[in-house]
């Protein structure tokens, strides 16, 4: 992790996407730090600190899963999310938490592939670019042949060609009955692949640009030491892991309905992953002793002492978030970056279409999704989403004809557009 990533830059760096809510901006500023601090421990003190999870405790749309996203992303850490009512579902046994744990692993082997395809990308473009002239030219085609393919393949000029290549098959995985998913899951190919020296090639007919891809893939793995990413990885996930719980207030009231299995008893299964256990994963066993639980939820009904002591012990830090307001929507909709004002912009430039906010008509946006989470229901800033679509719907689906235009956005025509419907209720329920 990156030694500059303080608690206050990380702060700033959240500010730039979240507004408010800076409590809980702090908490997991310090919850990221202190891993770092923790990394820099001796091995005897470094096992024994283990991480301060979190409990975020606020209304639906608030910001609780984008700050927990963007702090990952920040530091570049695995991430996965998970609804705790999931495992309240029929059919739900014991070690389907564990999932969760495999999850994290897919993801952590996910970066590292990302962070490892940028160094082998110039040798895996060239053996692709190899393989695929040799499919479209044939082996014996005169260096002056190739060279005229290649050009136009760097332009771009034959991507809906189609092209027969041979792939490596697609790994088919078979479920074990009986193992649980994950761990079971066997690849037939793989296990063919591996007797016959190499996976198993396929002909197939693809688009230029596709083949592409997929051949640009393949080569990119060929060039991974499999074992070492997986290696590298499981440590990553397992010290810089996030894991994101979300809804565990549905599942703090115990109660067995009819079929469903009991909400204690999904509390009781996720102690000990949150506690610290290890987990058989396709690419070796995982600690989890060391992973950031971020746990939240609304607590409309339940509170966060109705939760089983022990859980409650293993989220000790508690911040609750605020429901947003119409003045923070209007922050939301200027000051973040790559808001959705930016984006329905950018949107309509690519068809030379100028779109013109004022700052009114921004208030006015604001005011109407404010508006209608109070009468309707209130999901928090996913109601600008609804609301900027309806608003924008007919330039969007008109943009054709407006080319070169430049449309101002002005408060009367945020009132024309969404006046009536912010105000009955019944539509609103439907439209915004
Ligand atoms: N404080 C905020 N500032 C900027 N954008 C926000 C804020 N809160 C929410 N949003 C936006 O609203 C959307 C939903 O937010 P988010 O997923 O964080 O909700 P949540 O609080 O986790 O709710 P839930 O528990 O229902 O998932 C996201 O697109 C997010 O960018």
């Amino acid at each position: 992790m990156n030694e500059t990533l303080t608690p206050k830059a990380i702060v700033r760096a959240l500010d730039e996407h979240i507004i408010g809510q800076a409590e809980a901006k702090r908490a997991v500023a310090v919850a990221l730090r202190n891993r770092w601090r923790r990394q820099r421990l001796g091995a005897d003190l470094r096992d024994e600190v283990s991480p301060k999870n979190i409990l975020m405790i606020g209304p639906t749309g608030c910001g609780k899963t984008e700050i927990s996203r963007r702090l990952a992303k920040l530091a570049d850490a695995p991430f996965v999310k998970v609804e705790a009512t999931k495992f309240t579902e029929v059919g739900y046994v014991g070690r389907d938490v564990e999932q969760i744990g495999r999850d994290l692993a897919e993801e952590a082997i996910r970066l590292e592939k990302a962070r490892r395809r940028e160094a082998v990308r110039d040798a895996a473009s060239k053996a692709a670019m190899d393989r695929l002239l040799k499919a479209l030219v044939g082996e014996g085609a005169s260096e002056a042949t190739r060279e005229s393919f290649r050009m136009r393949l760097n332009e771009g000029a034959m991507n809906d060609v189609e092209v027969e290549i041979e792939l490596e098959e697609a790994p088919a995985p078979m479920e074990v009955p009986g193992m649980g998913g994950g761990i079971g899951m066997i690849n037939l190919s793989d296990m063919l692949g591996k007797a016959m020296g190499g996976k198993p090639l396929k002909r197939r007919k693809l688009r230029v640009a596709d083949a592409w891809d997929r051949l640009v893939d393949e080569e990119s793995e060929k060039r991974m030491d499999q074992e070492d990413v997986a290696r590298v990885a499981l440590a990553n996930a397992e010290a810089n892991g996030i894991v994101f719980i979300d809804e565990i207030d549905k599942i703090a009231v115990s109660d067995v309905r009819g079929g469903s299995v009991s909400r204690e008893g999904v509390q009781r299964d996720l102690l000990p992953l949150i506690e610290g256990t290890t987990i058989a994963t396709k690419y070796g066993p995982m600690k989890t002793d060391h992973v950031l639980f971020i746990a939240s939820g609304a607590f409309h009904v339940a509170k966060p002492s109705d939760m089983l002591p022990e859980l409650q012990g293993r989220l000790p830090i508690r911040v609750e978030l605020k429901a947003l307001s119409e003045e923070d929507f209007v922050r939301i909709l200027s000051e973040t970056r790559a808001n959705l004002v930016e984006q329905y912009c950018a949107l309509l430039a690519t068809e030379e279409v100028t779109l013109d906010f004022s700052a009114p008509a921004i208030r006015a946006i604001a005011r109407t999704a404010a508006q209608v989470n109070e009468s309707v229901e209130n999901i928090g800033a996913r109601r600008l989403q609804t609301v900027m679509e309806k608003l924008l719907e007919d330039i969007s689906f008109e943009a054709e004809d407006r080319k070169g235009e430049t449309i101002p956005i002005d408060e009367a025509y945020v009132g024309q557009r969404l006046g009536e419907l912010a105000q009955n209720t019944d539509l609103s329920k439907f439209i915004l």
